[in-house]
């Protein structure tokens, strides 16, 4: 073991994440010292709330108010940052690279926004920006994709990767509650973003998209280009005919090679109930990557939480150690792919996305409507895959006029189906806005 002294790292933001890296970082630090090669020490820990921090870190580390005073310390040679958001965030992390200091974050937001910026800076500089934690928490998929699989041509790749919508999706049907109910408990959990609307709308589960569509194609973050919908508008009644046709619906992010670029977008998704990722529930995580030497890989695990994201930064802080000394010439690429070999495949516009497609349409329960929806789709060369009519009762009680007709389709294009999406709206028989969800069979 070489003689090294510890190396030095400071944390800016000790919250939720921040608390759980000093923990294991201290706990586990005689195993982390072996296999990094040297002690890694948290000696400076910067957050607005100093009676906190200190009540975390005791006389472990010098605790300021001032982020920059960590940045300043000319003995710290690795900066965490763990504070979140793209304001204050992008520019503390802007300064520690021109600083020299090597940046680990859980940042998604920053880097799926502002990666390209901050990853040139680092690349200029000559430092690393390790950031596991930013995608899937502690499961090692930016590993996975950046250095596991780099023998691939991946084809695509498919996650569950925000845990709070998922979590929210399973509490609901499992056990019928509210979806307010549940949105507070995984903020209380510490499960949610510091505004919860970037879990249920989506943005969380798109930043984290973005980032993978780098690593996995070669292609810069481009987040704006990003088609990004969440679960707030899913209706009980869905998950429910979904459930009834063999599937799961879930909010997944998808980033897939198609002839004309690649695709990226955020959408719930019925999945067959079948395949793993469908089964899995609670804040539990899990990304598919398809690769076309290995087939289909599924990585699982937590996605969020105090310890598991502290699983991922500390792996970083590792990571950055062993690689600290080595010429930045011979280091692993932040996105996977040399700088200098990144690819222009476009984002592709969502018209031109191919899925299955689920419809679920409330009409009056008449003769000939079934009929009329139909000849829409034929029309269009939308072919169907099943039909499901409930019963006038079950739908409006009894007596009831209406009746809800669920549809699944083969493969579509997205703009073929909006077209005949309208088409149908303006039927006089169609009696409510038609639900419709995207549906991948992920083989
Ligand atoms: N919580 C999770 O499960 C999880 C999982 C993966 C990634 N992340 C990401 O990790 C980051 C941190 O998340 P968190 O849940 O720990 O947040 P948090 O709100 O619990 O912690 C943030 C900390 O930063 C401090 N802070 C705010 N502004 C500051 C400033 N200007 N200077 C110094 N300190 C400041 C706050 O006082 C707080 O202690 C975010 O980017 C988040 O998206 C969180
Ligand atoms: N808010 C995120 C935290 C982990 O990135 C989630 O729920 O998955
Ligand atoms: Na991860």
């Amino acid at each position: 073991m070489s003689q090294l002294p510890p190396i030095q790292v400071g944390l800016l933001g000790i919250g939720t994440v921040g608390s759980g890296v000093f923990r294991v970082l201290q706990r586990n630090q005689e195993e982390i010292r072996r296999r990094a090669g040297r002690g890694i020490a948290i000696t400076m820990v910067a957050d607005l709330d100093t009676e906190r921090a200190r009540g975390i870190v005791g006389d472990a580390a010098q605790v300021v108010a001032d982020a920059r005073a960590v940045i300043a310390n000319p003995d710290i040679d690795i900066v965490v940052e763990l504070i979140g958001g793209y304001g204050i965030a992008r520019q503390l992390v802007l300064e520690a690279i021109a600083a020299g200091k090597h940046v680990v974050t859980a940042n998604k937001a920053l880097l799926a926004v502002h990666g390209t910026e901050i990853f040139a800076a680092a690349q200029a500089k000559g430092v690393m920006v390790a950031f596991e934690a930013a995608v899937a928490g502690g499961i090692p998929i930016i590993k996975a994709l950046r250095e596991g699989l780099t023998a691939n041509r991946i084809q695509w790749v498919a996650g569950i990767i925000n845990g709070t919508t998922n979590f929210i999706l399973s509490e609901m049907r499992d056990k019928g509650l509210d979806f307010d109910v549940v949105l507070k408990e995984a903020q209380r959990l510490g499960y949610a973003e510091a505004d919860p609307t970037f879990d249920i709308e989506g943005i969380d589960a798109a930043h984290k998209a973005t980032l993978m569509s780098a690593l996995a194609f070669g292609i810069p973050v481009q987040f704006d280009k990003a088609y990004v919908e969440g679960i707030t508008k899913l209706q009980a009644a869905d998950i429910r005919y979904a459930e009834q046709l063999g599937y799961r619906i879930k909010l997944l992010g998808i980033t897939k090679r198609v002839a004309g670029g690649v695709e990226l977008r955020v959408h719930p998704t019925l999945v067959p109930a079948k395949r793993l990722i469908a089964n899995v529930e609670g804040a539990m995580n899990a990304v598919v990557v398809q690769g076309d030497a290995v087939g289909t890989t599924l990585y699982y695990g937590k996605g969020a939480g105090s310890e598991p994201t502290a699983s991922a930064v500390i792996a970083d802080l590792v990571d950055v150690t062993r690689l600290h000394t080595a010429d930045p010439q011979h280091r692993v690429p932040h996105l996977a792919f040399q700088p200098h070999a990144m690819s222009d495949l476009a984002i592709v516009p969502m018209a031109q996305v191919v899925t299955g497609y689920y419809l679920r349409l409330r009409v009056a329960d008449q003769a000939g409507v079934l009929a009329e929806v139909t000849g829409i789709l034929a029309r269009a060369g939308i072919s169907i895959d099943a039909v499901l009519q409930r019963e006038a009762d079950e739908v409006g009680g009894e007596g009831s006029t209406q009746t809800d007709l669920i549809i699944l389709t083969h493969d579509t294009a997205e703009g073929t189906m909006d077209a005949a999406l309208a088409a149908m709206q303006a039927l006089p028989t169609v009696l409510a806005p038609i639900v419709r969800i995207r549906k991948e069979e992920l083989a």
